[in-house]
């Protein structure tokens, strides 16, 4: 195939049948795009009758959300499939298995998860996933610790940090979250019965503070290969397993970013609650089970990473210093709430919204969502460098719960 176009859904399929070890030759194909994110094409490539199939993901060189007047760096692709096959090297069985990369076309091929469901359409439904917190604190302990200082050599490190130099993708996040919902920005996108909210957002200088140093640390921060944009949408999901797909936005930045992302998006299902529950009891176990949910993550994440420490940890002083893993640990926490904050706060205010709370049908229930995740997401911003604990964030959560009257 020549220079870079983006691909029909026959030349989709031309493409697969050269993954022999997928398809056999000569099979009949099936094509179909079923990209339903901000950015990408995503086709899916099928034998019905072997049952075989692969996932085959092409950046287009624009925003798809917006539009050819929102041009975008096809160099994602590259980052998107690396971040994806080192991912895959440090938590083996979380991310789908990439099986080819066509720097040409900015395509990456890779495993068909359709046998799982995207999280943030599993939460809507109710769905419980008992093993999400110990894989999701794998993946994240796992990647984080070795892609650091602490548990990769730092010269090898610093030349990794070039390889994911990502000032496009990294530029989308400094705007959309840490800065346009605290100004009267053209992206920002909400509901008018919440002006109020909004408007109090541009005009609250404590939170302005603290989201500038959070901003801060997500522009100067080269801590650990991050996923970059680890939201509910970025999860596929079924009782015995988890997948983490997406990492297109990865650069190295706070480790906290991420870790809050997935809180922050449990985070919103949980103000969304109500309309997706038959009755108050069913709101109330399902909050729970979000809630201990979140529990599980920081402390299994907690453990593993410090267990990873003791045992692989690459740099010395950090691991005899007395009290700086317990100091590391803590402001790693202190940035996890920080992130999840500025994470609720953008999906309700800001551009790209999410589906746990957009598409509650009947307005007051979603207005009510939407005022509940702003005052979690504020307070989380406010209180991130005064946090001590995982009880922290989770009596921010249910003291709003309780106070923010539907
Ligand atoms: N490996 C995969 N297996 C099955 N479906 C996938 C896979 N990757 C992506 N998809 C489908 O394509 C959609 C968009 O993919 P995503 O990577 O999130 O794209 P974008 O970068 O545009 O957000 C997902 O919500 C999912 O439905
Ligand atoms: C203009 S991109 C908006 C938004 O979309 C990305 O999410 P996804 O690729 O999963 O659709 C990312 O969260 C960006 O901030």
């Amino acid at each position: 195939m020549s220079a870079y176009h983006p691909l029909n859904e026959q030349e989709a399929i031309e493409i697969a049948r050269g993954l022999e070890s997928i398809f056999t030759p000569g099979a009949h194909l099936v094509s179909r795009e079923i990209g339903d994110g901000n950015l990408n094409l995503v086709f899916h490539i099928s034998d019905p009758k072997e049952g075989s199939s692969l996932i085959l993901k092409q950046a287009l060189p624009y925003a798809k959300v917006v539009g050819e007047s929102w041009p975008l760096t096809l160099d994602r692709a590259r980052i998107e499939s690396e971040a994806l096959i080192q991912q895959g090297k440090l938590a083996p069985g979380l991310v789908p298995t990439v099986y080819k990369y066509d720097p040409e076309l900015a395509l990456t091929i890779m495993q068909d998860l359709s046998d799982h469901v995207i999280m943030r359409r599993g939460l809507i439904e109710s769905g419980r996933y008992p093993l999400f917190a110990e894989h999701i604190s794998t993946f994240l302990a796992n990647t984080l610790f070795f892609t650091s200082d602490l548990g990769m050599n730092q010269q090898s490190k610093k030349l990794r940090v070039r390889e994911f130099i990502n000032p496009e993708l990294c530029k989308i996040t400094e705007d959309l979250i840490f800065d346009h919902p605290y100004t009267d920005a053209d992206t920002n996108s909400f509901d008018e019965a919440i002006r109020d909210e909004a408007e109090a957002l541009w005009n609250d200088g404590e939170l302005h503070l603290e989201v500038a140093l959070l901003r801060e640390k997500f522009l100067t921060q080269a801590q650990a290969l991050l996923h970059g944009d680890l939201h509910t949408g970025s999860i596929f999901i079924k009782p015995d397993s988890t997948q983490v797909i997406d990492p297109e936005f990865a650069y190295y930045g706070p480790m906290g970013f991420d870790i809050g992302a997935v809180i922050a998006n449990l985070l919103l299902n949980f103000a969304a609650r109500g309309h997706w529950d038959s009755d108050e009891t069913a709101r109330q176990e399902y909050r729970s089970y979000l809630i201990e949910t979140i529990r599980e993550i920081w402390i299994k994440f907690d453990a593993k990473f410090r267990s990873l420490w003791e045992k692989n940890g690459v740099d010395r002083i950090s691991m005899t210093a007395p009290g700086y893993k317990d100091n590391y640990m803590n402001r790693l926490l202190q940035d996890t709430v920080g992130y999840a904050g500025s994470k609720m706060v953008r999906r309700i205010v800001g551009l790209a919204h999410v589906a746990d709370i957009d598409q509650i049908p009947d307005p007051a229930a979603r207005e009510h969502a939407q005022r509940l995740a702003l005052s979690i997401g504020k307070e989380l911003i406010k209180r991130n460098r005064k946090t001590a604990a995982i009880e922290d964030l989770i009596e921010v959560a249910q003291s709003a719960a309780a106070s923010v009257k539907a």
